[in-house]
């Protein structure tokens, strides 16, 4: 039977709460399924989705747009989150609509290069306008990472209470093949001068800071002045490392200028930094309310749905309690009758109600992008997962793509998946967003036990699973490139950038692109720019004047010379 959208109740349209509604309508297919429950197949949206038996539907999601400034917030469901396993077992899952491999990076070497000997890093991001477009300025790729010293003393586990941002840069414009095997990335230092971010806390007694993610816009793209958003942290720690209170996140922005002559990039300015948000305990939980509370990694942009407003995504937890049992069916997002469907009582008495991320959204009051005011998340995941980390918006082919990284380790009980970058599908900022692939979110996972017949879990055993944290903290850059760093490969710990990835993005379906690189792994660190600033030709003029012959040179040269 077909019922059109006349007969959909009214979670779409026009009339729904008196909200302005974006996009088109859904169509609702039933059909005969198993078990004798309520039979249907969706074809919300464009994507069709078959259950799988043994496991629970997703949930229907429109991709209906909203207002940014709308109250609706999108939910990752756990119906959507237990399609990660249903869909990855290729005991479970055979035939359409399985992912047994499409979704799963592939295996990082166990000697792969380090960027710089001298730096661990890890979060990485590029030098966007405000429409993610990555810049090279005059001639060279700039990129920004968190980093911490490898020979301070501390472990590359512990690297994250004493991160600064830092920046490196390489030419632009040179193939990956004809560069060093790491990418060759110069390392500039860090970004901020010493003892400047630290100041966004005041009089704030602290033990330590650190700065973590992390966007950083061009502000004119002719121009060089820079605005770095980032999370100022504090802690208060006792000398064994123990928190005696919540650390304290600021997200914050510092502006400086960029400049470039024919050998190096260099910063001046960052000596302001100015604290733009703390979580207001009404949409985003502060530390008070949960000491592991998350608030942090904003990423800026502007929408073309809404010219003239500056947005920002981060990284937040649902406000209240921790662990309040206010989870809903909503939130648990079965259909009506399925017989694989969880119980409220039983998930909320299972712990579940820990994990409760969400994706955050503000938009910006002033034009100097100084003044910021919350509006309610884009996105939750209430007893789904706990973490939903460096969120960024990518608009491809009139979609709205929201991909955010996390952890196997922040699922809630009774729900798996692996360390990777997750992703959701609407029709505008703010959309009842549908999990890329198959309702599961999946975009990129490490590689996991359920990639072999013999797999039967997302077990991280080294023996039996030597990568599955092997990367993280993948960004998804312009062309579907995904830069992410090495964090444990065989044992061995990374704190490098990864090799560079592809994924095909077509609607609510992502694929790596095996054919890219050698088998679907392309050069480590390969972050190459978009776009090029305007001094880009006048850069190049003086450098073949200046007769510097470097083979790095020549390249860029003929490079420049073809375009
Ligand atoms: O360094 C802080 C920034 O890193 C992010 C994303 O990578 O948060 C990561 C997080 O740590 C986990 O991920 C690590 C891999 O990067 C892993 O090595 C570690 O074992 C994990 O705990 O850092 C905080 C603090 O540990 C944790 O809550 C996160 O999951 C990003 O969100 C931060 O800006």
């Amino acid at each position: 039977m077909e019922i059109s959208n006349q007969d959909v109740p009214r979670i779409i349209g026009n009339g729904h709460s008196g909200r302005k509604v974006y996009g088109t309508a859904i169509r609702l297919v039933l059909a005969s399924s198993i078990a004798g429950y309520i039979p249907f197949t969706m074809a919300h949206a464009q994507t069709a989705v078959t259950p799988v038996p043994g496991f629970p539907a997703p949930t229907t999601h429109s991709q209906q747009a909203y207002s940014p400034f709308d109250t609706f917030t999108s939910r990752w469901t756990r119906a959507d989150a237990r399609q990660i396993k249903a869909r990855s077992d290729p005991n479970v899952a055979v035939g359409a609509n399985s992912m047994p491999t499409s979704v799963t990076m592939p295996d990082i070497p166990a000697d792969f290069p380090q960027t710089n000997p001298d730096v661990w890093l890890w979060d990485t991001w590029t030098l966007i306008d405000a429409h993610a477009n990555q810049f090279s300025y005059n001639g060279w790729e700039v990129i920004f990472a968190l980093t911490a010293d490898p020979n301070a003393g501390y472990t590359f586990d512990d690297r994250h209470v004493h991160a600064r941002i830092s920046y490196f840069y390489r030419r632009a414009g040179i193939p990956a093949s004809a560069r060093p095997r790491n990418g060759g990335w110069i390392y500039g230092g860090h970004l901020f001068p010493d003892g400047a971010s630290i100041k966004v806390f005041g009089s704030t007694t602290l033990t330590n800071n650190a700065e973590w993610s992390g966007s950083t816009r061009l502000l004119k793209t002719d121009g060089n002045e820079v605005a770095v958003f980032y999370t100022a942290l504090g802690f208060n720690r006792t000398a064994d490392g123990a928190n005696v209170a919540p650390p304290v996140a600021i997200i914050s922005k510092a502006n400086g200028r960029i400049h470039a002559d024919l050998n190096h990039v260099w910063f001046t300015g960052f000596n302001n930094h100015t604290g733009l948000l703390q979580p207001d305990g009404t949409y985003y939980q502060t530390g008070q309310q949960n000491e592991f509370y998350s608030f942090r990694d904003p990423f800026t942009f502007e929408d073309p749905q809404n010219p003239g407003q500056t947005f920002m995504v981060f990284e937040g937890n649902t406000a209240g309690e921790r662990g309040a049992k206010d989870c809903t069916a909503a939130d648990l997002g079965y259909q009506a009758g399925d017989p694989y469907a969880e119980d409220l009582d039983t998930v909320q008495n299972s712990g579940a109600t820990y994990q409760k991320a969400n994706i955050g959204l503000a938009v910006s009051t002033d034009s100097s992008l100084t003044q910021w005011r919350f509006l309610p998340p884009l996105i939750s995941a209430n007893c789904v997962n706990d973490q939903t980390e460096r969120p960024q918006v990518y608009i491809k082919d009139g979609k709205y793509y929201l991909f955010t990284i996390s952890h196997r380790s922040t699922f809630a009980a009774g729900i798996d998946g692996p360390d990777g970058v997750y992703g959701f599908v609407g029709n505008g900022v703010r959309s009842d967003f549908e999990p890329l692939n198959w309702g599961s979110g999946l975009a990129l996972g490490n590689p996991t036990d359920l990639n072999t017949a013999a797999g039967s879990d997302f077990d991280p055993d080294p023996q039996q699973n030597p990568r599955a944290f092997q990367a993280y903290s993948h960004y998804v850059m312009p062309n579907g490139l995904v830069e992410s760093f090495i964090d444990t490969v065989e044992g061995r710990r990374g704190g490098a950038l990864a090799p560079t990835v592809k994924i095909q993005i077509s609607d609510a379906i992502t694929q790596i692109d095996l054919s890219y690189g050698q088998n679907g792994l392309g050069g480590y660190g390969n972050i190459p720019a978009n776009r090029h600033d305007l001094d880009w030709q006048g850069f190049v003029r003086d450098l073949l004047r200046s007769g510097t012959s470097s083979s790095a040179n020549v390249s860029l040269a003929s490079f420049v010379q073809q375009q």
